[in-house]
């Protein structure tokens, strides 16, 4: 194991890293930094949360010049990752004082154009909107010299190769280095993009030493009426520090989210149809801990870092390896621990199967928690509540009615009363998603052959959707704050289905 050091990275830029609490690099760091320093192209693979970010980025910002224009683009298939790029080469650049902005979709367009005037050395963005800029000739590659494609086979499956092909066609030829990164790189996409390439160096630390992330991965067998109340078991048993839940489809994220909000769990639903501001503040609240669930559909499934990420439910089964790979990918990151269980239809079976034997790796087998589990669960999640509430609670008044009601009541009594309250009333019975297809040979075409064009995007739930069903009302739930169902919205699903 090298140190940054003898990588070739300057003590400004070790410095910018130490701070970030990277003492020593990552295996794809550690391979790639060098190579990248040299201005080689790379195709970068290594598993999810182990550092790819930095294996292009550190070399990039150590490669660029302040005020020599705008000498790096950065692109990515979600908004929200460009965001968390930008961010992370932010704070690589903090004292080599590089600007950064970044560009995407569903904002202001203006607010990028002010800040695309002031010729930032490295850009991140999304394609789409890149393109806008570069047609309004509000963004010029004539000084770019480093492309960076981050989750590159996902642009591919979301049909953002001609956009790829068009920016990469506006920078200059001479001296351009290409760098593409990715957990999963599937043949056809590797041969694909190394046309773009020259001689690329392919960087690959799978399987090594301390490198495969920490993901204890299950699965358990549940019927579609079953499914929430299994999940909510799930929930009440492992107790998640934060969980992300994934769905097939918009429709489901919403009447997910709606029905755990209505139990009384602190979820919020991320996917496209969501307004690109409340996408953002979604996150930003998953990441301060004002949220512990966050459900979302494939649009969170790639590169997001969050930590404290504990639990990754497939609450349906994805299409494919990849997916799958990338989802439960969002935790046990950095070294981490993490939990995945993914929710397998019976007639889905195959499924898990063709995903064990593309992973080699067997995913167990578990049972949905008893009635008696999950009782126990709760009733120590309560006394734990009310343990931390004592501590605390220091409203007055609040002892003044509990002395009032003591003239009253028993103290047992009443405490009882509380406690039933807490554990029974968020049960719920009634609330029932839509239906929802599972996964078929035929029907949703497994393995459904990306079509690497534009417009070939698949699955569906990623550009466009099912329905519009929007989840209403807004979480006024907060769980830990008094921990039962005030509302009884998201009953009503059967209404909104189209
Ligand atoms: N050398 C390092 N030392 C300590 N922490 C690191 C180091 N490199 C990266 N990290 C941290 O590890 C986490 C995962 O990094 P990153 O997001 O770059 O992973 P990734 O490989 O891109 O994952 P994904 O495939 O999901 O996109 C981040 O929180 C990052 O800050
Ligand atoms: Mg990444």
């Amino acid at each position: 194991m090298k140190i940054f050091k003898e990588l070739g990275i300057s003590d400004d830029t070790i410095q910018s890293i130490t701070e970030m609490g990277f003492t020593e690099p990552t295996p794809i760091q550690e391979e790639s930094i060098p190579l990248a320093l040299e201005r080689k192209d790379i195709l970068g693979q290594a598993q999810t949360g182990t550092g790819k970010t930095g294996a292009f980025g550190i070399p990039i910002v150590e490669n660029t010049t302040k005020g020599s224009g705008s000498q790096v683009i950065v692109l990515t298939p979600t908004r929200e990752l460009a965001v968390q790029v930008a961010d992370q080469l932010k704070a690589f650049a903090k004292r080599k004082k590089l600007s950064t902005a970044v560009i995407f979709g569903g904002m202001s367009i203006e607010r990028q154009i002010k800040d695309l005037k002031r010729k930032p050395e490295i850009i991140v963005g999304t394609p789409g909107r890149m393109i806008d800029h570069i047609n309004r000739r509000t963004l010029k590659l004539d000084d770019v010299e480093t492309l960076v494609l981050d989750e590159a086979d996902e642009m591919m499956n979301m049909g953002f190769i001609d956009d790829v092909k068009f920016i990469m066609s506006k920078v200059p030829e001479e001296g351009r280095q290409t760098l593409l990164f990715s957990a999963t790189m599937p043949r056809a996409i590797q041969d694909l993009v190394t046309r773009f390439m020259k001689n690329p160096t392919v960087v690959k630390t799978m399987n090594q030493n301390n490198s495969d992330p920490l993901i204890d991965e299950f699965y358990t067998i549940v019927k579609e009426l079953e499914k929430l109340s299994v999940f909510t078991s799930f929930l009440d048993v492992h107790q998640p520090e934060l969980a992300i839940v994934f769905g097939r489809t918009k429709r489901r994220v919403d009447e997910l989210t709606s029905a755990l909000i209505a139990k009384g769990y602190r979820a919020e639903g991320l996917h496209g149809d969501i307004t690109q501001s409340k996408r953002l503040e979604v996150l930003k609240k998953f990441k301060n801990n004002s949220l512990d669930i966050l459900v979302a559909t494939d649009v969170a499934a790639r590169g997001l870092d969050i930590s404290g990420v504990s639990h990754v439910y497939n609450f349906d089964i994805p299409q494919d390896t990849e997916s799958y790979t990338h989802r439960i990918g969002r935790t046990g990151r950095a070294g981490k621990e993490g939990m995945a269980l993914t929710f397998v239809n019976p007639v889905e079976m195959d499924f898990l199967r063709q995903i064990e034997n593309d992973k080699k790796k067997p995913i167990r087998a578990l049972r949905p928690p008893s009635k008696k589990e999950v009782e126990k669960a709760r009733e120590k999640e309560v006394f734990e509540k009310i343990g931390k509430w004592l501590e605390e609670n220091d409203n007055e008044h609040t002892l003044e009615i509990a002395e009032s009601l003591m003239t009253e009541h028993e103290p047992k009594a009443i405490i009882a009363s509380l406690v039933n309250e807490l554990l029974y009333s968020k049960e719920d019975d009634n609330i029932q998603l839509s239906f929802e297809k599972p996964l078929s040979r035929k029907g949703n075409g497994r393995r459904g052959k990306p079509n690497y064009s534009k417009g070939g995007q698949r699955g569906g739930q990623r550009r466009g959707g099912r329905d519009n069903f929007k989840p209403r009302g807004k979480n006024t739930n907060k769980r830990s704050s008094h921990g039962g169902r005030t509302s009884k919205q998201g009953r009503v699903f059967k209404d909104h289905q189209k």
